[in-house]
């Protein structure tokens, strides 16, 4: 996992004072981080627009126009001049070799996005609009410089933003870039080295860890002299909805543990694979509730509730009051944004909208955490948050063929398939989000056509 940071700025500052180093050689190195990305990328003769604001992300912007200049068909176009020191510097230092200035902006083959960074600090102007709407009309291949002009520091567009193929970030990856919201704007992430030792960002403290899919940790068998009851027997309680527990089940079964039983006081119809009962297994080793699950008397999930085994808590559950007497250290709650609303509300956190809770999901997050501190949290959205108390990690690999009925459920069978085969809460979260994700990312069909069962299939083939 790689670590993220809410501001870079006073990191910046802390290297430039312990490596003795400058704002100008941070910004060259900035520069450096773009011109090679293109380099690598594009032929010569590729015309590349850059874009530059009054600030230092605009100063980022002349820095590269001077080291792409001769090199490629390259143009500057200043919104103003520059109000920073350096950015002036930089101007002087463009204007001497010649760089090609333009009054108008034009569809190149590449744009380079330098309007605002980290420094975005009001409301966009009339001409700042226009100008990204313009930007964001042409065809072009565009690169955000540091981040997508118009997305603020919390990750939240206010009027319109830049959409980036790609954003080279400076220095160090910023929670900014993992908003929901920012995953339409920002395209791939890449992170520009400023010159600063690794070992610099590495010992710097955070709470925050963006997933990789080496973090992915399969449950993989290590012993021969095995049985079924080796790894694990979940019970997935059922209610008005049986197809959700099915998902659940089968998705489970499909992850490696050894027996999966459906709870439920009917007969249902369920696959052959999947065991079905009135009652919890005397060996059960983990429980799932709440998918498909409709009303059920109090007394009955109370009784559940108060089992000390791990459990997944999902869907209907988070519209029930009992379950803020069971928030402890045996649960993973696996909320969307309305069902987390809910929760927030009946735990008298705050009562807000989808809307607000989307546009602060971290704030929100902690808030909850802060609150219950030995639950683990799983905030579904296009980038999924994992939370207990202070630490929280980001996947980020899902994508909209994930937007769909059944999604969530088969996501609730691979924790709780995780938690009966005895992974610990925080790493079974990490490791069946991630398997989630990356079915869904090695679908090779088209991006509308997943279902619930092409994902449990891609598992297999993790
Ligand atoms: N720290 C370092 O060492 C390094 C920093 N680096 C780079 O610096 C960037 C941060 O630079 P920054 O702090 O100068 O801010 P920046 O994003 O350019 O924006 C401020 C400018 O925009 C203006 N402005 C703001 N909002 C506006 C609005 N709504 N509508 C209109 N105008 C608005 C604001 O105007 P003002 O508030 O002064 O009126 C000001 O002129 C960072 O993202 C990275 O790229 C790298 O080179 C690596 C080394
Ligand atoms: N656009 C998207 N990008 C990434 N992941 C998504 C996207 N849309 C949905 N998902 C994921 O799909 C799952 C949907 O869960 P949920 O809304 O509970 O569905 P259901 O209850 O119908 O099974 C979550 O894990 C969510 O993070
Ligand atoms: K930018």
């Amino acid at each position: 996992m790689k670590k993220i940071f809410d501001e870079v700025r006073s990191l910046d500052k802390k290297a430039i004072e312990n490596y003795f180093l400058s704002e100008d050689i941070l910004m060259e190195h900035a520069s450096i981080g773009i011109q090679k990305y293109i380099t690598k990328k594009f032929k010569k003769n590729e015309k590349i627009l850059i874009v530059s604001g009054t600030g230092n992300n605009g100063a980022d912007g002349i820095a590269l126009a001077r080291l792409l200049h001769k090199k490629f068909d390259v143009s500057l176009y200043l919104t103003n001049e520059p109000k920073t020191e350096i950015g002036k510097l930089q101007l002087k230092r463009a204007k001497s070799i010649n760089v090609n200035f333009v009054k108008d902006i034009f569809q190149a083959d590449i744009i380079v996005d330098c309007i605002f960074g980290t420094g975005l600090n009001k409301e966009l102007d009339k001409n700042s609009i226009d100008l990204i709407e313009k930007l964001n009309n042409f065809k072009s291949f565009k690169i955000a410089c540091d981040i997508p002009s118009g997305l603020d520091i919390l990750g939240r567009v206010t009027t319109i933003a830049f959409k980036a193929n790609i954003t080279i970030t400076m220095g160090a990856l910023k929670t900014a870039l993992f908003s929901d919201v920012a995953k339409d704007y920002v395209g791939k992430i890449k992170v520009a080295k400023l010159g600063i030792e690794d070992e610099f960002f590495q010992s710097t403290l955070t709470n925050k860890y963006l997933l990789e899919k080496s973090d992915l940790v399969l449950p993989y068998r290590n012993i021969e002299n095995s049985h079924k009851g080796t790894y694990g027997h979940l019970n997935v309680i059922s209610g008005e909805k049986v197809g959700a527990s099915i998902i659940a089940s089968m998705a489970a079964f499909s992850f490696g543990t050894g027996l999966v039983t459906i709870i439920s006081e009917n007969q249902e119809s369920i696959p052959h694979l999947i065991m079905q009962d009135k009652v919890i297994s005397k060996n059960c080793t983990a429980i799932a509730i709440g998918m498909g699950l409709g009303k059920i008397d109090d007394s009955k999930l109370e009784n559940i509730l108060k089992l000390k085994l791990p459990k997944v808590l999902d869907a209907d559950i988070f519209y029930n009051k009992l379950i803020l007497e069971y928030l402890n250290e045996y649960v993973v709650l696996t909320p969307h944004p309305k069902e987390f609303i809910s929760l927030l509300k009946l735990a008298n956190i705050t009562d807000i909208s989808i809307e607000e809770l989307q546009n602060n999901r971290f704030k929100y997050v902690k808030e909850f955490c802060n609150k219950y501190p030995d639950v683990v949290l799983l905030l579904k959205g296009s980038n999924v948050i994992i939370a207990q108390d202070d630490n929280i990690y980001i996947n980020s690999f899902g994508n909209s063929s994930l937007s769909k009925g059944g999604s969530g459920d088969v996501l609730s069978g691979l924790i709780a398939s995780l938690l009966a085969q005895g992974y610990k809460r925080v790493e079974g979260c990490i490791s069946a989000s991630l398997a989630h994700t990356l079915s869904a990312l090695n679908y090779s069909k088209n991006n509308y056509s997943l279902t619930p069962d092409n994902l449990i299939e891609g598992i297999k083939n993790l």
